[in-house]
Formats: structure tokens, C-alpha cells, sequence
């Protein structure tokens, strides 16, 4: 069992270690967790489906691939209750200023309050200011995508740069790639992340500065990557207009909070669109962050998300906790993170279009709840966030799940699958096969394989019935092909992949990891961590220069930017 992080992570008092739930479930582990396995769970109850999956609209989220009992989720449930999650979630929707570290509300809720009812920051109401946002973008996107907007010399834009990193990147591009058949296919989108300068090379490469767009997005203005790639594109675009300086208000537009460093870099701000410092980066793409995908899938399509991840907003602070998907997902979260052990979760989308979805919540729950001091200031005692990876299926059949099937570690797996798919395609081998059905057919294998095995009297039969092998070569091979099962599994199975639907799915997750740092007690919401490593390049960037010895770090430092040194054309 591993409730704890071992000696470094020890500390504090009133952690959730002590709340009875949590003792109660430590028992429970002893007795239930540590020696049940899935497949007599199914076994005793022919109705564990039923019992244990919900339905949210036109998703299906079957969790009863877990090896959890009744008891369990009631002990799980009261965990939650113990921890106030609901409360402190109510507290967020209503503008409290959970960020404690930074003094911050976190409203992303806001940005999606498609019932429009007032949240009020310090008194203030801040729909009206999200619903002006709103409306001026509506305007910027509905002018680029029908050609009203010219570039400086006349021409409507073919392409959009994007010019962003973290979450005022990832989430953009997951929604464009996961939502393109729904998008305007003339109007080309990019994105410019990296500040490897072979980033916006290859980008610039591919477009025409008299038809393409950037956007530069930051929520601070301040981020190096992002002021370095948006400053060689203005001097490129500079240079391809005889460096009249009034093409950038044609080719420039900013998404920030930032008017003051936005009109410093050039661009006219009545081409800023503004958010304010209660949207985190990870949870931006419902702010003006989310422009390229309202100029990608037209503007009444971001709002479809929105309207998707509003209602799964209601349905986390409303639903009874039996129901409430996003609860019981991060329950299950924990269970197998603080009891089973666990230290991953493995996002795996059958949806191809989906192949950012995994990075985007890297960031979303890595930059959330990867953290070992809680709100009180102490260190926490138990595991936070896990670590999450993860690529489309098949894909990843055919190089990880080998791990995830027959290693030696628990990697809990979320398989998320459209009923329908964008792309009804046949394939003719000697008779007509559809591709989504063999998708699907996977799909579906995949977490029946996981939970339920294959043991060694099956194997053994099979090779004997294979009549190639002898006894001795048969009993040799069979440790190799038994597949253990009880390998933790929740499927999520939608209708289609609509822009509502990502919504929904997006909410969902953000809503688990909330849960999940209301119950660790931790902040989510701030990421203190990556500072250290950009302090540390500021200073380093400066000692690249010149040839003189750096001696000002330890050794294994001051050794590589010296052997840099020594080396560098
Ligand atoms: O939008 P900005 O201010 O450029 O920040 C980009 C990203 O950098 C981070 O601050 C981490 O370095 C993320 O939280 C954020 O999404």
C-alpha cells in the first residue's frame, strides 16, 4: 500500500490522512483492495455494469473494469464529503479566491456561464466583461473567415500562426486537431510553440506575409518563448513589406492580459482581446486563448463547447455524489493512486483526431496537481497527481500496452471512443471492411483483456491444440503468455465527436482534477514549480556568450555549458 511518499514527503498534521474515510479505506485496502481481483467481481454480481456505470447526456462511463465494491465507492464517497469537496467547488464557481498563493479566483467557469447568471468577484460581476470579450472576437473571427478582414496589401487570410506555449497552445491545438471536420479547411491553422528557432522557420516557411495571421497568445506577455518566436515573426513580416511598420496591425492580433506589454510589442490593441488573471493557462482555451478555435470551427462552435462544459459544470456541483462522473472519476483516481499505488494514468483516445488529447492533460492535471506542500504551507503525506501519458489507440497497441497488459506496474487507463465516426470509410479486402468497427472491436478488446486475463490452463490448452509443441516446450512458454488481468480500466463511449461533446469532456476532466486537489488539499491552480528552471536560463543565457570559462554553477553545470562553449560553431 502507498499512502505516503516515503521520508522526504512526511510532515504536517491535519492532513487528509487523518480524516476517518481515509483510515477506513487504508483497511479496506488490507482486506478487499490488495487481493481482489476483477474478474470474481464480476463473477458475484452479474450486474456490476449496471451498478457501476453512468450516463451524462450521450456519454457512457463504464468504471466497472475497476476492482472496486459497493463499499468502496461508499467509503470513497465519504471521502469526498470529508474533504468538503462540493463546498470548496461551490466556492470556486462563486468567485472565492481559491488560488490562495497568487490571491486569485478561478473562474473558468465564468468563461463558459452560458446561463449568463452574475459571479461575482469582490462584489463585481464579471459576466458582462466575459460577454464583451466574447462579442468583440465574434466580430474579429466572422471578418477573417468570410474575407472581410484584408491584410496591408488587401488580401483576405489563408492562414492563422498561433504563437503560444503551455495553455496558450495546447489546448487551441487539441481542439482544432479533435474538431476538424467541423473546421473552415481553407483557412490553414499553425501553431508556433518551441522557441527552437526551428519552429518558426519551418512555419514561416509555409506561409505568405501577405495572407497570414498571428496571434499572440500569452496570458502574461512576459513568457521568453513566446515574446522571442512573436518577435521574429514581426521581423519577418517586416521585412517581407519593406518594413512599413503599419502591416502589423494587419498581420497581428493579441490574446492576453497584458494591454500594456501588447501595446509595447507593436500591436494596436483594439486587435488585443482581453482575459483577466482568474483564467489559469491549462483552463484558457474558453477565453480569448481559445480564438484560433473559434477561427478554425466558427465562433457558433466554440460556444457549442461551451455550452457542453457548462453543462458538465451544473452536473459536478449539483448531481448526487453516486452520479456525479466526475467525482466518481477522481475517487477512483485516488483509490488506485494513494492505495493501489499507482503513479500513471494512460489517457487513450480511439479517435484519431483526438491525438493531442493526452498532452493537453498532461499539462491540465500535471501543472495542477503536481504538488507536495498543501494550502496549510506543510508537506503533504500522501501521493498527488499522477503522471499522465498517453497516445490514440491503436497506435499504442502496437508499441506500450505490452507494459500496461503483462508488466509490472499498475497503469489505471481511461479509453475514450466515439459511437459514430467523422469518417465512414471501407476498406475493400476482397470484401468490403469498415474501419470503425475494427476501431471499435479494439476498443473494446483492449480493457476486456486488461481486467480479465488469460490464465495458464487456457494457455496451456490452446498450445496443446496447437499440436506443434511438446509437453516441455508448452510448460516453458506458458508463464510468458499468461495475462494476469485485473488491470485497472474506465471506458467513455460518446455518441460523436461534436464540438459539445469535446466540451463536455474537457469539463469532465478539469472537474476530476479539481476533485482530486480538493481532496489532497493542495492548490491546483498555481505552478510555482516551473519557476526555478526559467530564473536559471535568464541567468544562463547571458554565460553563453563569449568564450571565457563558466565557473559560477557546480561542476556538472559549469562542465556542459563549457563543453557547449568549447564546441559551438
Ligand atoms: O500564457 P503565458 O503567460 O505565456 O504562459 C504560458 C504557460 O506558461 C506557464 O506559466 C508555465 O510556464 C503555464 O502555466 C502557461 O500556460
Amino acid at each position: 500500500m502507498t499512502t505516503g511518499g516515503g521520508g522526504a514527503m512526511m510532515g504536517g498534521g491535519g492532513g487528509i490522512e487523518n480524516a476517518p474515510s481515509w483510515k477506513a479505506l487504508e483497511s479496506h485496502y488490507a482486506s478487499f483492495g490488495s487481493s481482489t481481483h476483477v474478474r470474481d467481481l464480476f463473477a458475484s454480481d452479474p450486474n456490476r455494469f449496471e451498478e457501476f456505470s453512468s450516463k451524462f447526456e450521450d456519454l457512457l462511463v463504464d468504471y466497472s473494469k475497476n476492482a472496486v465494491s459497493s463499499t468502496t465507492m461508499d467509503l470513497l464517497y465519504d471521502l469526498a464529503g470529508e474533504a468538503d469537496v462540493i463546498g470548496k467547488a461551490r466556492d470556486m464557481y462563486t468567485g472565492g479566491r481559491i488560488n490562495t498563493t497568487e490571491g486569485r479566483a478561478v473562474l473558468h467557469v465564468a468563461l463558459r456561464n452560458r446561463s449568463n447568471e452574475p459571479i461575482y468577484v469582490d462584489g463585481r460581476d464579471v459576466m458582462p466583461d466575459v460577454n464583451d470579450v466574447l462579442s468583440r472576437i465574434k466580430v474579429f473571427v466572422e471578418n477573417v473567415r468570410d474575407g472581410t478582414w484584408r491584410g496591408h496589401t488587401g488580401k483576405s487570410m489563408n492562414t492563422v500562426v498561433n504563437i503560444g506555449i503551455g495553455g496558450s497552445d495546447l489546448g487551441p491545438v487539441m481542439v482544432t486537431e479533435a474538431l476538424r471536420p467541423y473546421s473552415k479547411r481553407d483557412l490553414r491553422m499553425l501553431f508556433c510553440s518551441n522557441v527552437d528557432g526551428t519552429h518558426i522557420s519551418e512555419i514561416l516557411r509555409q506561409c505568405d506575409p501577405e495572407t497570414t495571421l498571428f496571434l499572440v497568445a500569452s496570458k502574461t506577455f512576459t513568457t521568453q518563448e513566446t515574446m522571442t518566436n512573436a518577435q521574429t515573426a514581426k521581423s519577418w513580416l517586416l521585412s517581407k513589406h519593406s518594413h512599413d511598420p503599419k502591416c502589423v496591425a494587419r498581420h497581428f492580433a493579441a490574446l492576453s492580459t497584458n494591454a500594456m506589454a501588447v501595446s509595447d510589442f507593436g500591436i494596436d490593441v483594439t486587435n488585443m482581446f482581453g482575459f483577466w488573471d482568474w483564467v489559469g493557462g491549462r483552463y484558457s482555451l474558453w477565453s480569448a486563448i481559445g480564438t484560433p478555435i473559434a477561427l478554425s470551427l466558427g465562433f457558433d462552435a466554440w460556444m457549442e463547447m461551451h455550452e457542453g462544459a457548462h453543462a458538465m459544470d451544473k452536473h459536478f456541483l449539483t448531481a448526487d455524489p453516486k452520479d456525479n462522473i466526475p467525482l466518481t472519476l477522481a475517487l477512483i483516481g485516488i483509490w488506485y493512486n494513494n492505495f493501489h499505488g499507482a503513479e500513471s494514468l494512460a489517457i487513450l483516445p480511439y479517435d484519431q483526431y483526438m491525438h493531442r488529447f493526452a498532452a493537453y492533460f498532461q499539462q491540465g492535471d500535471m501543472e495542477s496537481n503536481g504538488k507536495c506542500v498543501g494550502l496549510d504551507g506543510n508537506r503533504v503525506n500522501v501521493q498527488t497527481g499522477p503522471i499522465i501519458w498517453g497516445e490514440p489507440g491503436t497506435n499504442g497497441q502496437h508499441a506500450f500496452y505490452q507494459l500496461i497488459h503483462q508488466g509490472t506496474k499498475v497503469v489505471p487507463c481511461d479509453f475514450l471512443a466515439p459511437i459514430e465516426t467523422h469518417n465512414d470509410v471501407v476498406s475493400n479486402l476482397g470484401a468490403p471492411v469498415d474501419h470503425h468497427p475494427i476501431l471499435l472491436s479494439n476498443y473494446f478488446a483492449q480493457t476486456e483483456a486488461m481486467a480479465f486475463g488469460k490464465g495458464a490452463d487456457e494457455v496451456r490448452a490452446e498450445l496443446k491444440a496447437g499440436g506443434t509443441m511438446s509437453d516441455d516446450e508448452i510448460e516453458a512458454l506458458v508463464p510468458h503468455k499468461v495475462f494476469d488481468g485485473n488491470r485497472p480500466s474506465t471506458s467513455f463511449l460518446f455518441q460523436k465527436l461534436t464540438p459539445r461533446m469535446l466540451g463536455i469532456l474537457i469539463a469532465m476532466y478539469e472537474m476530476k482534477i479539481f476533485a482530486q486537489g480538493a481532496i489532497w488539499g493542495i492548490n491546483p491552480f498555481d505552478q510555482w514549480g516551473v519557476e526555478l528552471g526559467k530564473a536559471l536560463a535568464k541567468k544562463i543565457l547571458p554565460e553563453l556568450d563569449g568564450s571565457d570559462e563558466v565557473t559560477s554553477h557546480d561542476s556538472s553545470t559549469n562542465g556542459l555549458i563549457n563543453y557547449y562553449k568549447a564546441n559551438k560553431k
